[in-house]
């Protein structure tokens, strides 16, 4: 489904997990500002409308997309959060150069999410105008940044539920209950 068939900034609260206790990283690129500005409004109101208190939301800029990648892996190394969102507007121009920077940047954070535990989600619009970067920051497609704060927090809590499932020695139910009644987490909120 192309994203022309679906609105970037739908979601419903019902399914998705509860965020109050998370912390949330996100690297925005200086780029194209007006755009990637869209898409951390959308990312960090999302975020705040699912209960996550604005002061558990770190926002670090780097010059352009590429940076991304080293600023996510600093920020997931030395800040306390459960998920990095990484903010990114790449406009093709004149040259290749638009190739490489979109493919460099999509292995980097594919590789940051194989190489660590944080979950690294990709919010790095890659078009072939301004015009379509304007309908997805904001526009008549919705708002990427949306789109990717949901998928962070249920991310980290995939994450949650996961390291808790492992820690007890429990298979994690796709619904991301855990197994069994008296699972870990009924012991953890006794
Ligand atoms: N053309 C765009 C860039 N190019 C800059 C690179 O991302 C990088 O900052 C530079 O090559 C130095 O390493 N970046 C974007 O985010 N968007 C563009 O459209
Ligand atoms: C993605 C880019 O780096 C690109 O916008 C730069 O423009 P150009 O290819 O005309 O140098």
């Amino acid at each position: 489904m192309a994203t022309e068939n679906k609105n970037l900034s739908e979601y419903d609260k019902n399914t998705i997990p509860n965020a109050k206790d998370f912390r949330f990283g996100i690297v925005v690129s200086e780029w194209n500002d007006t755009i990637t500005e869209g898409l951390y409004n959308g990312a960090f109101d999302a975020l705040v409308d699912c209960d996550v208190p604005a002061q558990q939301i770190i926002r670090w800029n780097v010059p352009g997309s590429f940076e991304l990648i080293y600023g996510a892996k600093k920020m997931l190394q030395t800040q306390n959060v459960d998920a990095v969102i990484v903010i990114g507007c790449v406009i093709q121009g004149e040259t290749k150069h638009f190739d490489f920077v979109c493919e460099g940047v999509t292995q980097g954070i594919k590789d940051l999410n194989v190489q660590t535990d944080i979950p690294v989600i990709f919010c790095v619009l890659t078009d072939n105008n301004m015009q379509q970067s304007i309908d997805r920051s904001g526009g008549v497609h919705g708002n990427k940044g949306t789109e990717a704060a949901i998928a962070a927090i249920k991310m980290a809590y995939i994450r949650q539920q996961a390291s808790i499932a492992h820690a007890y020695n429990q298979p994690l139910l796709t619904s991301g209950a855990l197994q069994i009644e008296d699972s870990p987490r009924k012991i953890e909120n006794e």
